[in-house]
């Protein structure tokens, strides 16, 4: 783990605030393709690379919008390998799952930063979008690039949905942002805790919002109401890790996701969609988080984690709303 400082790479460790909590720093690249040709960044099939790590939550929304989108053919992906250590993310097409830089050819994940800008200063993380004909990141957060997937890419995607529309626009805002400090960022913010008063406040905020959204989801299909929203993934993505990887290796363990019967339902049927099953790689998930953090787990052991049956039936049909199956793929 470490970061790039005006262009050159150092090793440290995430910087707690004096209180002990963690604190994410923002992403760097902040510029949007554009269905309507404003800007520099049009959408064009074969233009744009995603580099992700299957590990990573945040690279997973992407991922997920992607194969729903139908972008696959559109935006070729390059994944890095699991561990991440003191040189940060590297490409290792020997690891099962990982591939070579495809775009760059590469070793790290912060040559690309690096090729984008030389003097770079920041983390490096995943996910990025990179153009290939500029040859610069357009864009590193997640949040972004979803959105840009969902709505810039009408004229590539093969597929036709919208999962931010105008009439729900605000209320997916709005809970991407409800969810994200104490879920999404939540779970982060219990693990990387150096002081309990820290680790307490993260962990009692994140099983309060966890019970108001399980309550949410005994009364509606979905976040947003009637039909499956970007929010829904960006749930997603953190409860498909929760009971892996957050419930031991960060502490999380007031109670699982199993133990919630309408979030590990939501979490089944997005999971039994076409596609999603092959975005989760568990084996990176756990490998990565159990091995990576060493403040965390010294001795670098992989827990073993519990069996999920993530394929049972979902049985979210009878809180009526629109199946994700019909509203996406038409079945
Ligand atoms: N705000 C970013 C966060 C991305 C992020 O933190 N990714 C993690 C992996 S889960 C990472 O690459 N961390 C490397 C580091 O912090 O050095 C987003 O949503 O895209």
């Amino acid at each position: 783990m470490g970061q790039l400082v005006d262009g050159k790479w150092t090793t440290q460790w995430y910087e707690p605030d004096p209180d002990g909590r963690f604190v994410r720093s923002e992403a760097g690249f902040r510029s949007w393709v554009r269905a309507a040709g404003e800007g520099s960044f049009s959408p064009a099939d074969g233009r744009y690379h995603l580099y992700v790590a299957w590990a990573c939550p945040w690279a997973h929304r992407t991922m997920i919008m992607r194969a729903l989108k139908g972008l696959e053919h559109a935006i070729d992906v390059s994944v890095v390998a699991p561990f991440m250590g003191d040189q940060g993310w590297r490409f290792n097409a020997e690891v099962e799952g990982a591939t070579v830089d495809k775009a760059l050819g590469g070793e790290y994940l912060r040559d690309v930063y690096l090729a984008a800008d030389p003097r770079c200063s920041g983390r490096v993380t995943v996910p990025v979008l990179w153009d290939t004909q500029q040859r610069t990141i357009v864009n590193n957060e997640s949040r972004e690039i979803v959105r840009m997937f969902d709505h810039e890419f009408g004229g590539v995607a093969r597929r036709d949905v919208d999962l931010a529309p105008p009439a729900l626009r605000d209320e997916v805002e709005r809970l991407i942002d409800f969810i994200y400090e104490p879920i999404n960022n939540g779970v982060y913010r219990a693990g990387f805790a150096t002081k309990q008063g820290a680790y307490d406040e993260a962990v009692t905020a994140l099983f309060e919002a966890l019970d108001h959204v399980e309550g949410l989801l005994g009364q509606q299909r979905w976040l947003a109401g009637e039909r499956m929203t970007e929010v829904d993934i960006f749930l997603f993505t953190t409860l498909i890790r929760f009971d892996l990887v957050y419930h031991t290796h960060f502490k999380c363990n007031r109670k699982r996701i199993v133990d919630y019967p309408n979030l590990w339902g939501f979490v089944r049927e997005i999971y039994q969609l076409p596609g999603i099953a092959k975005t989760c790689n568990f084996d990176h998930i756990r490998k990565h988080y159990y091995q990576s953090h060493e403040t965390i787990n010294p001795h670098r052991i992989v827990a073993i984690g519990p069996q999920l049956d993530l394929d049972a039936a979902h049985g979210r049909e009878r809180l009526g709303g629109v199946a994700a199956r019909a509203m996406i793929f038409g079945e």
